[in-house]
């Protein structure tokens, strides 16, 4: 009976202070959230973890039905209800909210490290905006490609943002822009070690992977060999008469004409030029085909590398597809001897008795050596033409000079000797082709972490050379804007003038094109003076090149009393 009492008093009292400790809750939660909603909440919806119920009240969060912590009632209720008693605090769950601390502030130091030891690599990796993944500036880039600005307008907006190191990032790829004459020489001029020749994928799936342009190393060293020794005085010398011919013929058009495209006519004479030299064609009816099938894979070669029927990228694939099927045809006949000609191919195909090229090698090459020759070449002509009429004295000098030489020496047909003939005209082609500059950059790809301009490069990552930006440094060359050939009375400072690249991937045709760009100057300045009837500097759009969007149309009025031809 009296322990029956005790028993009965124990049981008031613990309900007692269960009804005070309930009703102090419900205040405490009334006034701190003035959330009724959780004041009230019923028994039911308490939460049925302990785990969660911990986790809650450490970071301050109600919990859901289930028990979970929900992130997104936002409350700054302490749920004391959820307390099941003094004594599991401290046992359960003041250790837990200790470890749980004590955790999240060992992350939090952890990741403030991590972002400080980035910062610090941040420091000398070169500035620029890459952080969007994959995109990069994908789309300024393309952006610019297919504005009348040219793809450069990209590099060089910036290259006045950052200067002259910046990095950037294309389709997933990083490219660092630099312009500096010492990393030209390292990186280029020297061949380091560190770096490898490689162009943009899309381009070398349309030149071929066994393309000189894109080849590495051991394979670049042995096609190279091969080309190179064809460029061969007498190959140059007839191919640059066949050029003078071509040259002749058409400006004997000229005079009946109101206006002429120059560039148009520049890029028929140099395709059929090259293409005499390479594979021996010279039907009209055949070089059509050809030309119109380069000319889409030149196209494609800054297009979005889309292999989709109707897009530009397809349609050059195809066009290369068609090229292709017509060189392994002239391979077939010539190993069966059905045909034989003084040209590349055959010079390819015979070898010089040690590693033989395959036929896809030679396909490949004979590809690349085509449009690598005929849209640089005319598009220089169009340029220098375009020069020469913005400076009337210089061209008016020239023309001296050449009328004089024509009266004294018989220069029918024009072959290489050129080159050493006419000592001020190479200085205007010089001129010409560092204004115009018609590869842009050369990039290179980094086959292992290293350092580049004081700038940590990583391994895989693109190194452009900006070959534009050193052309047009004022520290480079005095008073960049102007066209003044006389700079050129001297040599240029090492690794400053990279028309035609430097190092071992220096063009193999230089000697070709400075010939044909002079036998044209020659043959234009001795015939003709001439006015640019639209002085709009504007490009053509989606062009690897820069190509004058108009073509630099001119009237010509005869230097004599009538042209004269020899
Ligand atoms: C004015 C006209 C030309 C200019 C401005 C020019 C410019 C260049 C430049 C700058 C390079 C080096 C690219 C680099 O290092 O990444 C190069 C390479 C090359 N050029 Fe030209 N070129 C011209 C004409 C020609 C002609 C007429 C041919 C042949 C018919 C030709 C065939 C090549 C080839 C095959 C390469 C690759 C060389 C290699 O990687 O080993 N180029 N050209």
């Amino acid at each position: 009976m009296k322990s029956n009492t005790i028993s009965e008093i124990l049981k008031k009292r613990r309900n007692i202070i269960r009804r005070l400790l309930t009703s102090r809750q419900l205040k405490q939660s009334a006034s701190i959230a003035g959330a009724t909603s959780v004041a009230t909440r019923p028994a039911s919806t308490a939460p049925t973890s302990f785990g969660a119920a911990c986790a809650a009240h450490v970071l301050k969060m109600p919990t859901t039905p289930s028990g979970r912590a929900s992130p997104h009632m936002a409350t700054f209720v302490v749920p004391l209800h959820l307390l099941p008693s003094l004594s599991s605090f401290f046992f359960f769950q003041l250790p837990f909210t200790c470890f749980l601390a004590f955790f999240l502030l060992r992350l939090l130091l952890k990741q403030s490290r991590k972002a400080a030891a980035s910062t610090a690599a941040e420091v000398t990796i070169p500035p620029g905006n890459t952080w969007l993944p994959f995109v990069g500036e994908t789309l300024d880039f393309l952006a610019a490609c297919y504005s009348n600005r040219g793809v450069y307008d990209f590099v060089r907006t910036r290259h006045l943002r950052y200067g002259e190191c910046f990095r950037t990032k294309i389709l997933g790829q990083i490219h660092v822009f630099v312009s500096s004459t010492e990393v030209a020489r390292t990186i280029i001029g020297f061949e380091s070690p560190d770096f490898s020749k490689r162009y943009i994928r899309s381009i070398a799936e349309l030149l071929g992977e066994h393309s000189l342009l894109c080849a590495a190393s051991e394979q670049h060293k042995l096609v190279r060999r091969h080309i190179s020794s064809l460029f061969k005085l007498e190959a140059v010398d007839s191919a640059v008469k066949k050029f003078d011919e071509l040259v002749l013929d058409t400006l004997r058009g000229w005079e009946l004409k109101d206006s002429v495209i120059v560039l148009s006519d520049a890029l028929k004479i140099t395709f059929n030029a090259i293409c005499k030299m390479l594979i021996s064609t010279e039907e009209e009816y055949e070089l059509e085909i050809l030309r119109n099938d380069v000319s889409e894979v030149t196209e494609a070669m800054l297009a979005f590398p889309l292999k989709l029927p109707g897009t530009r990228f397809y349609r050059g694939l195809e066009a290369r597809r068609r090229i292709m099927n017509r060189l392994r045809k002239m391979i077939h006949s010539r190993k069966k001897r059905l045909e034989y000609h003084e040209d590349f191919l055959q010079g390819l195909l015979v070898g010089d008795g040690k590693d033989p090229l395959t036929d896809e090698q030679i396909m490949d090459n004979i590809l690349t050596l085509i449009i690598a020759g005929q849209v640089t070449t005319a598009s220089s002509i169009a340029w220098m033409v375009k020069y020469l009429d913005e400076n009337q004295e210089v061209q008016e000098k020239l023309r001296a000079l050449h009328l004089d030489l024509a009266s004294k020496k018989s220069l029918s047909p024009l072959g290489s000797e050129v080159l050493n003939l006419m000592p001020y005209a190479i200085k205007i082609v010089k001129e010409s082709l560092r204004m115009a500059t018609i590869v842009s950059w050369f990039p290179r790809v980094a086959l292992k972490d290293c350092e580049v301009y004081g700038y940590k490069i990583q391994r895989s990552w693109i190194v452009n050379v900006n070959a534009r930006a050193t052309h047009y440094d004022p520290m480079v060359y005095e008073e960049p804007m102007k066209f003044n050939p006389s700079r050129f009375d001297d040599d240029p400072k090492p690794y400053s003038f990279m028309a035609f690249g430097i190092g071992g991937r220096t063009c193999v045709g230089m000697h070709l094109a400075k010939a044909m760009m002079l036998v044209f100057l020659h043959r234009l300045v001795t015939t003709y003076r001439w006015k640019v009837t639209d002085k709009d500097s504007s490009l053509q759009k989606g062009t690897m090149f820069p190509m004058l969007r108009n073509g630099c149309p001119i009237t010509v009025t005869a230097v004599g009393v009538e042209p004269k031809f020899p």
